[in-house]
């Protein structure tokens, strides 16, 4: 009812902008990892959400045990397993999907273990979404961004003939913060104060921050808007260096993940006004089918994506820069499922000769020729 009626709720909140119509459903899938932990525990605090339903190949009925001891509203519901997506994400109106590996920078052939890892993942996780809540906003947080989000919108494709462009989302709000973080520390105000819009993908050589329409207006010198930049490109590899390679970027990336589904929830409940910027499907750079830029959302995901801002020549050689990089993850995520092959060529390496990948990739395979069957239907619930 709420989602078919926006100019309804948009009248009521002209009232009370404050006013929670309905609490929401938001499933975390990988919500036992780094991110998954402190991502549910902020879910927990919001008055935003009803239900926290949290998925993990790993048993996280303790964890939900523990969350449900927050006393806020919310209930944390658990579920393990490929068993447990049904149950986790019927009904739900969010899914964030932080499932996978993280950026190990140390680990050999590191890119090439994520690709296959996270996108096997990403695949699976969507397929159910898109069985059990095809109607969700579906939020993909695991990286390769630039990648998974194509592979969450070609399994949509797949089993529902059809992808919603306005709810399927690629998470890069940890690149808004640390750019208003970084800017915020150059003109010496407060960081909830700035707002520095970013375009182009989820990776330190596709990010571009447009500075010249950061919120204050403000008359940056070269040199600063220069070090700004390389400073926001190089903030996830720095977060991993300053933890000796440990771990990528956890509670900032926390952070970010709930910020961006708070501003899901607030449009949902047709609070005006709410933009964030994501990656979604669009149009707005020719030959770029998936592209970051600053969205207007509402009840029904995003209502205006704004497009691309009027850039310096220093900003428009960033995007140059940034376009064959991001068309080739692009062109990576969209393949990984119709064209297994292909991915293998692209990334071929080394991992082919670690039997645990390669076993991987010969599932991913199997998997392919089952879903390149165009009668097959969707598994009902
Ligand atoms: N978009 C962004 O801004 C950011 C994205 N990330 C990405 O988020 C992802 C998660 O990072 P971490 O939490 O550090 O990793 P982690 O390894 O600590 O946690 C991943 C969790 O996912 C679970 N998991 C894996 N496959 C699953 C599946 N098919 N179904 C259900 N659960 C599954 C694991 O059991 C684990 O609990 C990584 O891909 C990382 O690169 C990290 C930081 C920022
Ligand atoms: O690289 C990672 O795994 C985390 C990430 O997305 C970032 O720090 O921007």
């Amino acid at each position: 009812m709420f989602r078919n009626g926006c100019s309804f709720l948009k009248k009521l909140h002209s009232f009370n902008h404050h006013q929670i119509d309905r609490g929401l459903k938001v499933a975390v899938v990988g919500a036992m990892g780094r991110i998954g932990q402190p991502l549910c525990l902020l879910l927990k605090q919001s008055p935003w959400f009803d239900e926290i339903a949290i998925l993990d190949n790993l048993n996280p009925k303790g964890l939900a045990l523990e969350l449900n001891h927050v006393d806020t509203k919310s209930t944390v519901t658990a579920y393990e397993g490929e068993k447990g997506h049904a149950c986790a994400m019927k009904g739900a109106d969010i899914v964030l999907i932080c499932a996978g590996l993280y950026m190990e920078k140390q680990a050999v052939n590191a890119i090439d273990d994520l690709l296959t890892v996270n996108c096997r993942a990403v695949m699976e996780i969507s397929k159910s979404a898109a069985t059990y809540c095809p109607q969700a906003f579906i939020v993909v947080c695991s990286n390769p961004v630039n990648c998974t989000l194509p592979v969450a919108c070609e399994v949509f494709k797949k089993v529902n003939r059809f992808v919603d462009p306005c709810k399927m989302f690629g998470l890069s709000t940890l690149n808004v913060i640390r750019a208003n973080t970084l800017l915020a520390e150059v003109l010496q105000v407060a960081p909830e104060t700035v707002d520095v819009p970013i375009i182009g993908g989820h990776s330190p050589n596709t990010v571009v921050p447009v500075l010249s329409h950061a919120r204050p207006c403000t008359q940056l010198n070269t040199e600063e808007v220069v070090k700004i930049t390389r400073a926001i490109q190089a903030a996830g590899d720095d977060v991993i260096r300053a933890k000796n390679g440990r771990s990528s970027a956890i509670l900032s990336a926390a952070f970010a993940a709930a910020r961006f589904a708070v501003s899901l929830a607030k449009g949902l409940n047709g609070v005006e006004g709410v933009t964030e910027c994501a990656m979604v499907m669009s149009n707005v750079v020719s030959d770029v089918s998936y592209f970051i830029t600053p969205l207007q959302l509402g009840c029904c995901g995003v209502e205006k994506n704004l497009g691309v801002p009027d850039l310096t020549s220093y900003e428009c050689c960033l995007l140059e820069t940034a376009i064959p990089f991001l068309k080739r993850d692009i062109e990576v995520g969209e393949h990984f499922i119709a064209e297994a092959i292909k991915v293998r060529r692209l990334y071929i390496g080394a991992a082919d000769r670690m039997p645990k990948l390669r076993r991987g990739r010969q599932k991913i395979e199997e998997d392919l020729s089952d879903s390149q069957d165009e009668t097959a239907k969707p598994v009902q619930c």
